[in-house]
């Protein structure tokens, strides 16, 4: 068995790092210089800096090293994907395809493993989500995740674990990968509170409402509703509204505070808020904190009228 990992971003080289563990690994980038760069020093100083790669780490600008493989990570960001799948589509037949991704697909609506299906009938998609950070899987500290697959899985769950991950399995693929794309946007709501200087009980109460609008679509969609109070939905949220490694809490705190952001960084939950008012628009689903995402990230609102409109709502049961 042998794993390759597409996309040496933060994630995909952490990945590598965690799986060489296990056996060699081959890890693609897209630019010849930047493979280039990760030879000669001997690390990912664009996107992990600090973090040395291990010795059976293989780095390439070549798909095809990366295709000998049976087992491929898909580790880019998510509005990236289908363009991805497109072009390498032929040769991915027969792949397992694990997304590592955290997203909606803007321009269809679809999560990665409806995208690969889509993109690459012949593939066997997979998702890897939960609550990790890619430095603290690289410095190989304790991290747990979910790995999704709609078919028996348990091999590909022992070929991903490491000594130090540690991956539960689910067949629910929809509500692994709704988890983590969702707890994005509110990532995005904590971050915009706790920026604006409004307060840990603002932001236990955006959590708790934003927890209550993932299982209100997520279940509408077809995702089990203890996946989503597992690793990949509550375990993620938790991370990520919590703590500012995090990209998505700090666009939200530079959004609260005022301050500017820079564009180059990713941060799935702006592109994920709209494709998620997109679908529960046409499901005649109400997600009033996701709508104050959209609008704060599209600066079509102030974060003081955002705070106002949620706090007039109409009073309600729990
Ligand atoms: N960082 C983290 O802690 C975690 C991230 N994730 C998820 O992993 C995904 C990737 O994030 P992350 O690695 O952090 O992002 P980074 O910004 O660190 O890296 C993104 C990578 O994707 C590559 N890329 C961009 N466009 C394409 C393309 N069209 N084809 C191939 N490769 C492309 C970039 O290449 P280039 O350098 O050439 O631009 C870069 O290597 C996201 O969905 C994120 O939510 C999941 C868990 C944790
Ligand atoms: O998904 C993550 C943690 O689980 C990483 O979050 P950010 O993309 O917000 O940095």
């Amino acid at each position: 068995m042998s794993i390759s990992v597409l996309g040496a971003g933060a994630f995909g080289t952490a990945m590598a790092v965690t799986l060489s563990q296990n056996g060699p690994v081959t890890l693609w980038a897209r630019d010849a210089e930047h493979v280039q760069a990760m030879r000669e020093s001997g690390e990912n100083a664009r996107r992990l800096p600090g973090v040395k790669l291990p010795e059976n780490v293989t780095v390439s600008a070549e798909i095809a090293d990366a295709l000998q493989a049976e087992t491929l990570l898909l580790a880019m960001p998510m509005q990236k994907m289908a363009g991805f799948l497109d072009t390498h589509s032929d040769t991915l037949a027969g792949k397992t395809l694990v997304s590592c991704s955290k997203g909606i697909d803007l321009s269809t609506g679809q999560g990665p493993t409806a995208l690969i299906r889509a993109k690459v009938p012949g593939a066997r998609a997979a998702v890897l989500t939960g609550p990790s950070f890619a430095g603290d899987i690289a410095r190989g500290l304790p991290t747990a995740l979910t790995l999704a697959c709609a078919d028996h899985s348990e091999e590909l769950q022992a070929e991903l674990s490491t000594p130090t991950l540690r991956l539960y399995r689910t067949t629910d693929t929809t509500g692994a990968e709704l988890g983590g794309a969702l707890k994005n946007v509110y990532a995005i709501a904590a971050g915009t509170v706790i920026g604006a200087g409004l307060g840990d009980s603002a932001r236990a109460a955006l959590m708790t409402r934003g927890f209550a609008e993932m299982l209100r679509i997520a279940t509408e969609l077809g995702a089990r509703p203890e996946t989503l109070s597992g690793l990949s939905g509550f375990g993620d949220l938790v991370l990520t509204c919590t703590s500012a490694q995090s990209r998505n809490f700090r666009l939200g705190h530079a959004i609260g505070a005022g301050e500017a952001f820079d564009p180059s960084i990713t941060v799935e939950g702006a592109a994920t808020a709209q494709a998620l008012n997109k679908l529960a628009h046409a499901r005649g689903l109400e997600i009033p904190v996701a709508a104050m995402v959209m609008a704060l990230t599209e600066q079509s609102i102030s974060v003081d009228e955002a705070m106002q409109a949620l706090l007039a709502r109409p009073l309600k049961e729990e």
